[in-house]
């Protein structure tokens, strides 16, 4: 199966379990790795026929932006479906990074797979 993949997208948020952390914005990264049939916009050349990162990422930025949960959890839950209820994509694999939330590590997060019902 191929994929269209998105790396590195950085997203203001309100996020965080901490009284501290309710009264910030955090920066969080998402990596997203797509299944789709890239032989459909490979034969066209037509944008129309892609899975249009440029879109699903400007979604994400809404989305996010205007988002306050407590855990990374509940977030990348929620991207996840946006992904595939709104982009009809099968299946996703999400990760979803919060860098600098603990001390020593370059990043915390979650990773988790989605597939469509
Ligand atoms: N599995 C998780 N563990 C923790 C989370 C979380 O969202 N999922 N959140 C926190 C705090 O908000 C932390 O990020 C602040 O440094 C702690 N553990």
């Amino acid at each position: 199966m191929d994929h269209v993949f998105i790396e590195g997208l950085e997203i203001e948020a309100l996020i965080g379990i901490y009284d501290w952390e309710r009264r910030i914005r955090q920066t969080l990264v998402f990596d997203l790795e797509m299944a789709f049939d890239n032989r459909v916009p490979a034969a066209s050349d037509a944008i129309e026929d892609t899975l249009n990162y440029k879109a699903i990422s400007k979604r994400l930025v809404e989305y996010v932006s205007q988002s306050d949960f407590g855990l990374v959890e509940t977030l990348a839950e929620r991207v996840a479906a946006i992904v595939l209820d709104e982009f009809g994509v099968r299946s996703v694999k999400l990760k979803l990074s919060k860098p600098g939330a603990v001390r020593g590590a370059r990043a915390v997060g979650v990773m988790i797979e989605r597939s469509a019902p």
